[in-house]
């Protein structure tokens, strides 16, 4: 109970993983939502997040980088739709006692091995 702190409109400078996955924890406990929470729940409600942020960029064709001649109102919805894919593979992480800013710094390294700068 209690320790929440949300505010929609707080300005955050370079949060970490660690810091949201902490937000997420406590939106889960104020709520007593923790017993949703299952690593199967979260992944098909983070599948179901990619499909909704899909439907954004469904029929438009390519899109330019930087997305120049999106209204803002779209750039918002698509801010909207990625963070929540997000913050549902991080408490999908959390669930399955996965710590991903450690594993992706550790894929990026298998990844660099794997495709060595020079072969490309
Ligand atoms: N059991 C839940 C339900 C929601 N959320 C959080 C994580 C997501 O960031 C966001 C998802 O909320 P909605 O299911 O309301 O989805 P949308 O925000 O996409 O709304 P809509 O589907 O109406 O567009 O809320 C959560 O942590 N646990």
């Amino acid at each position: 109970m209690g320790g929440e702190v949300i505010a929609e409109d707080e300005v955050v400078v370079d949060i970490g993983l660690k810091d949201l996955s902490k937000k997420l924890e406590e939106f889960a406990k104020a709520r007593d939502w923790e017993k949703y929470h299952s690593p199967r729940n979260l992944l098909l409600a983070m599948v179901g997040e990619v499909g909704e942020l899909s439907e954004i960029f469904q029929w438009r064709g390519e899109v330019d980088k930087g997305l120049p001649n999106w209204e803002e109102s779209d750039k918002e919805h698509l801010g909207e739709e990625l963070s929540d894919v997000l913050l549902y593979l991080i408490r999908l992480a959390d669930m399955c006692g996965i710590d991903l800013g450690q594993a992706a710094t550790k894929k990026i390294g298998k990844n660099a091995i794997k495709y060595p700068p020079k072969a490309f």
